[in-house]
């Protein structure tokens, strides 16, 4: 995908893929790539929304080029300041001296403290419009979707809303770059990932620009990472809804941490009595061997969670306590939840779920199950329980 690819007459994209960055933000598993997405929108007026991530700024400024024939731009939007879209705006302003930077009060701010760029500000605040010629913009300011300064852009003829982050997801796109051109299972799984990884956290202030969206007519969703919604741009947008609703689909995920293999074989007896029970959504994950992006993603897709830990040196086992601690900080509402575990002298396990369950403020399906080194007859019972109620929680979702 070297060229700019039209997605109206006179509107482009002119985004690059990484595929070399292994963790985004250092943080989070990039398995199949990823996408920073910049648009041009031609007119008597040219302007140029969002940039891209700095190492990929030779792929990107020779799509520009190819594209401009020459051509200045005249505006930048800068819809939000995080450096993967705002990495490279330095080597554009040298290439385009004259150009003007659209922005928010917060948006100088940042770029300031990051870049120590101070000139050629153009602000704007929520509700204004700038005329292009024969396209117009109008900018909607929507805080904390994810940071102070985040800000979208709808185009009023093409009536396309320029998101930056928000409905964005991890995955390169590689060939198709619209949502009728790719695989949107795959795609819906890495928005979901990508939301609850980094946006989830701000699903209120979510909800906010949702509403203040609601009378927009939008057309095309174009985000900063991800597919071109522009065939069904009102799919993405509920799915946003839903998440930042914190709502789920009837299905369990269990968790677990294991050192010998005892505590796995409850998750596993637990997984068998829920199936037993008629439900189909189960995903029994070690904790040791998966990245926690992965299973907060699916702790963010089922109604039910239940985590499953050995005791370690008189509390929880280190790749589980990462896992307590990301759900009581991301404030995630309307789950259900089940616990349980081993231990061998005096535990500690089980208790300290039980502590950090205390923030998480989901209801406890039925009470802990905890065996002492392995789950004998009693103990079985108990977690036929455990997965009895766990199985009637999540069908009444
Ligand atoms: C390194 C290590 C530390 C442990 N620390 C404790 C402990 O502090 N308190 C306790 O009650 N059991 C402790 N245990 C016992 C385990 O919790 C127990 O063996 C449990 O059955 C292990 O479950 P698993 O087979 O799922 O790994 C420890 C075991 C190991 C190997």
């Amino acid at each position: 995908m070297n060229g700019f690819i039209n997605i109206t007459e006179d509107i482009f994209y002119v985004g690059v893929n990484d595929r070399e960055t292994a963790i985004f933000e250092n943080l989070w598993p990039l398995d199949k790539g990823v996408s920073y997405n910049s648009y041009i929108i031609r007119d008597k007026k040219n302007v140029l929304v969002d940039t891209v991530k700095i190492n990929k700024f030779s792929v990107f400024i020779e799509k520009i080029r190819n594209l401009l024939n020459g051509e200045d731009i005249d505006y930048l939007v800068i819809n939000h300041m995080e450096p993967d879209h705002s990495g490279s705006i330095q080597e554009i302003l040298e290439e385009f001296p004259n150009m003007k930077i659209i922005g928010n009060k917060k948006t100088f701010e940042f770029l300031n403290d990051l870049y120590g760029i101070q000139k050629n500000l153009y602000e704007v605040k929520d509700g204004d419009e700038i005329d292009l010629g024969e396209h117009k913009l109008k900018f909607y300011m929507t805080p904390m979707v994810h940071w102070p300064e985040t800000m979208m852009t709808y185009e009023t003829k093409s009536k396309i809303l320029f998101t930056g982050d928000a409905f964005g997801g991890f995955g390169s796109l590689d060939g198709g770059i619209f949502d009728d051109e790719v695989n949107l299972d795959f795609f819906e799984d890495e928005i979901r990932r990508y939301y609850s990884n980094i946006v989830g956290k701000y699903s209120p202030m979510v909800q906010r620009a949702l509403k203040k969206l609601s009378d927009v007519d939008i057309k095309i969703i174009a985000a900063t990472h991800g597919p071109v919604w522009r065939k069904h741009p009102e799919r993405i947008i509920e799915k946003y809804d839903r998440w930042s609703k914190y709502e789920s689909e009837e299905g369990v995920v269990i968790i677990y941490g294991s050192m010998y293999g005892n505590t796995e074989k409850m998750a596993d007896h637990l997984a068998r009595k829920i199936a037993e029970q008629g439900i189909k959504n189960i995903k029994v994950i070690n904790a040791s061997k998966t990245h926690l992006s992965h299973i907060i993603n699916e702790i963010w897709r089922f109604k039910g969670v239940m985590l499953g830990s050995c005791t370690y040196n008189t509390g929880l086992f280190p790749p589980m306590e990462e896992i307590v601690q990301w759900i009581s900080h991301t404030g995630l509402k309307n789950r259900v939840l089940g616990i349980f575990g081993t231990y061998g002298w005096s535990g500690g396990g089980v208790s300290t779920i039980e502590k950090y369950a205390e923030n998480f403020k989901w209801p406890i399906v039925n009470e802990s199950v905890e065996a002492k080194l392995s789950a004998k007859e009693d103990d079985l019972k108990k977690l036929d329980e455990l997965a009895k109620a766990m199985a009637d929680a999540v069908k009444n979702n």
